[in-house]
């Protein structure tokens, strides 16, 4: 397909506006930067890439930068489909090439019917084997290594883009009170000085409170004020997993380079890693060996190092080292200041009264408030209203806690959204890829992460082994459909009201 100037301009002035948004980081501009444009048709950009890798990652890492690039420059909203083309480029070996695929941007699953349903059935990969940029990486460095299967991870992490930080998560978009203070302050200091104030920083309370958020914050501004340091994210299931597949695939060379050759070692939910006796003693080297050279580690976990069973002693007491502290359940007057802070970030104007009323019913945690909001706003979208406090009394009465309710699990969830679907829980978990089962799942994963306290590995388990980076990508794409289409808002309302009425009935 010969393609026109004014396409090959049009690209590359998305490409330089991802650019210029400052948001994607070197590593990632680089992907963006072996795209090649094929033509446009109607809303569809087709895109040559060199390899699945490439595909994925600008699929799953760029998608909201490239949805909003493409927007601004073609002046409406573009979805992209893309074709692998192996001669692109040198390191693009062994994967077989593949027809286009259409990704819905944004964009109503309905508007990207043109492009085949077959290619979707061999694109069952893209977002469950993801990521692979790391994978790459060390191809890249070692081009030997596995393309699947060892650690994810290049053998020297080096700046940033090693580190798998969520770029949501800062310090100015967490809001502090008197709950949250104390923990807020000693992340600044470590982060401003690693290594030289709190050492280890541990940080414990209940699921949806901030923890992650404060790793990560932490995570951005050390890297801000110190360029080049070495910073890694690791939920400790993830640490659990490289540690086995290190062990797998007889890399535990690499793995202790990997966790060791840091400067801040951020570990998140650490309480998921009791028991697991040979982790635990590799965390405890791992521990050691920073802490000796000097490096910074910070902790999260759902209880202090005293109460953490699971754990040897020698463990817990070094946990104990530098400083302990927690974070409680938000106050109401900070509720509604993260409400209004995620009401403004996203230019939705919310009533003062209806943002008082959702922080009021939702006391204990974030995650759910923020839920909450995204039902409101979302159906106040749909129906082009302005959002007020009538209808998001009227939106929340059944989603909002009943004390009474028994736990809501994930097995209840999953045979509900499958007897919903009419599918079968097997088919959530399966690999097939047609569309509505894609929702199917999808719906599935947001109500997990929405409804239960599982956190995203643990969710990714549920559907057979997918990465957790797959489990927060249906989590964003569900709350994006709630806003533009009215059934998905409809499925996920009805759905919730059955889980949490089946769950009142246990
Ligand atoms: N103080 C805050 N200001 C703004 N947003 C917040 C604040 N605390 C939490 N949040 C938001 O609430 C959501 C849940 O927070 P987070 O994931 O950090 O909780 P957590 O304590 O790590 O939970 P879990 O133990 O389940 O992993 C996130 O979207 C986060 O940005």
């Amino acid at each position: 397909m010969s393609v026109s100037e004014s396409i090959i301009n049009s690209w590359k002035r998305v490409v330089d506006t991802v650019r210029a948004s400052g948001d994607i980081g070197p590593s990632q501009m680089g992907f963006l930067d072996l795209a090649r444009p094929q033509g446009l048709i109607a809303n569809t950009l087709l895109l040559a890439v060199p390899n699945e890798m490439t595909r994925d990652i600008l699929e799953t890492q760029l998608q909201d930068n490239l949805a909003k690039a493409l927007t601004k420059v073609f002046g409406t909203e573009i979805n992209c489909a893309y074709s692998i083309d192996t001669n692109m480029h040198a390191f693009a070996p062994e994967i077989p090439s593949s027809p286009p695929r259409s990704t819905p941007n944004h964009a109503p699953v309905d508007n990207v019917v043109d492009i085949s349903e077959a290619t979707q059935s061999r694109a069952e990969k893209s977002h469950s084997e993801e990521p692979l940029l790391d994978e790459l990486f060390s191809s890249r460095t070692n081009p030997a290594a596995a393309p699947s299967g060892g650690l994810q991870q290049n053998v020297s992490p080096s700046s940033g883009e090693r580190s798998r930080l969520n770029e949501h998560y800062h310090f100015d978009n967490f809001i502090t009170g008197s709950s949250n203070r104390f923990a807020h302050a000693a992340a600044y200091a470590v982060a401003e000085s690693p290594a030289k104030s709190y050492n280890p920083l541990f940080i414990y309370g209940e699921s949806g409170l901030g923890k992650t958020h404060l790793l990560h914050a932490i995570g951005h501004y050390a890297q801000e004020l110190f360029p080049g340091l070495r910073v890694r994210y690791v939920n400790s299931e993830e640490f659990t997993n490289d540690f086995i597949n290190s062990i797998r695939h007889d890399e535990g060379a690499s793995f202790k380079q990997i966790y060791r050759n840091v400067d801040i070692l951020l570990i998140d939910d650490i309480q998921f890693m009791a028991n697991k006796e040979a982790t635990v003693e590799e965390f405890f080297h791992t521990f050691n060996a920073l802490y000796n050279n000097n490096k910074q580690v910070v902790i999260t976990s759902d209880l202090p190092p005293k109460q953490l069973s699971g754990f040897e002693e020698r463990l817990r007491s070094r946990f104990e080292w530098g400083l302990t502290t927690d974070i409680q359940p938000p106050d109401l007057e900070t509720r509604i200041a993260i409400l209004a802070k995620k009401a403004d970030a996203e230019g939705i104007s919310v009533p003062a009264d209806a943002l008082e009323y959702i922080a009021s019913r939702i006391d204990t945690n974030i995650r759910e408030l923020e839920g909450a909001l995204t039902r409101v706003t979302a159906y106040a979208s749909l129906n082009n209203e302005p959002i007020n406090l009538d209808q998001a009394q009227y939106i929340l009465k059944d989603l909002i806690t009943d004390d009474d309710a028994q736990e809501i699990t994930s097995d209840l969830i999953m045979d509900e959204t499958a007897n919903y679907f009419g599918f079968s829980i097997a088919d959530l978990q399966s690999k097939s890829r047609t569309r509505t089962l894609v929702t199917a799942r999808q719906i599935a994963m947001y109500l997990l992460r929405e409804l239960t306290e599982m956190s995203l590995p643990r969710i990714g388990a549920e559907f057979g082994g997918r990465d957790h980076t797959t489990v927060m990508h249906a989590d964003r794409k569900i709350r994006d459909l709630m806003s533009e289409r009215h059934a998905i808002y409809n499925q996920v309302t009805e759905l919730t009201n059955k889980i949490k009425q089946r769950a009142r009935n246990i």
